[in-house]
């Protein structure tokens, strides 16, 4: 099953504002020696709408790589509206699971999602995971039918990224067997994985990377008053990151840091304002 902290890696550019594929397997080796579970190649926080083919081709043998040597979880998103497109996508795809988007912009309806999913579940050879992120898809989805798909034989698991809301509640009091619910909303991990959550896919896991691994494993062993502690800190470090859109105050972090080379994001992003990266610095 899938667990733990999984980092969705930012895409870094190089001053001419290619992608800097070098810095890329730095950042990748750099969280998982501090104990990430996995990595997540081609998440939103990757830009990932924004690379070219060929580009999002190298970021994941980087990704995969790095992963092979850590025996890390390798998770690559795949999704696109045209279950078509995504069922070629998957075709081809060599990664322990792919994070599939519930279809953007279409609003299907739940019964539009719920066959998407069946056709893909059919379709795959690589196990899925529903990337569940209404503010960005413009599709609700309830937790009857995110239990309904956690059932089917190639879904393991949801990445949920909708608060703290009654679906999380509802679906983490009665979840799937074998299914994996990864907290998506950085500010809520901590009250998820005290729910039963088995873990994140944190775009803010690339910084305090080892405290995240530790708030996972205090509420796995019942260490409520560490988790507690814990969580509220990366809570206040998470609120700053998304001041602004994501990646761009994590980036101007990391390149404070000296992690990365440039804070560049592609348009239609634009890097962040320096009191933003400057708050987020003094959070952590
Ligand atoms: O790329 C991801 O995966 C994530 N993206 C979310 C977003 O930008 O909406 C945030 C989350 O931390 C992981």
């Amino acid at each position: 099953m899938l667990a733990g902290i999984h980092v969705p890696l930012i895409t870094p550019f190089a001053a001419d504002g290619s992608v800097d594929l070098a810095g890329l397997d730095k950042l990748a080796h750099h969280v998982l020696d501090q104990g990430a579970a996995g990595l997540v190649a081609l998440g939103t926080t990757g830009e990932t709408a924004t690379l070219t083919e060929p580009e999002r081709a190298a970021v994941v043998r980087v990704a995969a790589r790095a992963a092979r040597e850590h025996g890390a979880t390798l998770i690559v998103g795949a999704g696109s509206a045209d279950p078509r497109v995504t069922a070629d996508t998957l075709r081809s795809l060599r990664a322990d699971a792919a994070l599939v988007t519930v279809p953007s912009f279409v609003r299907p309806g739940e019964r539009g999602v719920v066959a998407y999913f069946e056709a893909l579940a059919a379709a795959t050879a690589v196990p899925l995971v529903i990337y569940h992120i209404p503010y960005r898809t413009g599709q609700n989805v309830g937790a009857e039918t995110l239990r309904h798909l956690g059932g089917l034989p190639m879904v393991a698991g949801v990445k949920y990224a909708s608060g703290l809301d009654a679906t999380a509640v509802s679906l983490l009091g009665d979840p799937p067997q074998d299914f994996s619910v990864l907290a998506g909303d950085d500010v809520f991990v901590s009250p998820l994985l005290a729910l039963g959550a088995a873990g994140g896919i944190l775009a803010s896991a690339h910084l305090a990377t080892r405290d995240f691994v530790e708030l996972a494993g205090a509420w796995r062993a019942g260490d409520v008053l560490r988790a507690r502690e814990l969580g509220a800190r990366l809570a206040r470090v998470s609120v700053t990151l998304f001041a602004e859109p994501n990646p761009t105050v994590l980036k101007g972090v990391l390149h404070a840091q000296g992690m990365i080379a440039t804070p560049e994001v592609r348009l239609p992003l634009l890097p962040a304002g320096r009191a933003s990266v400057e708050a987020a610095l003094a959070s952590l």
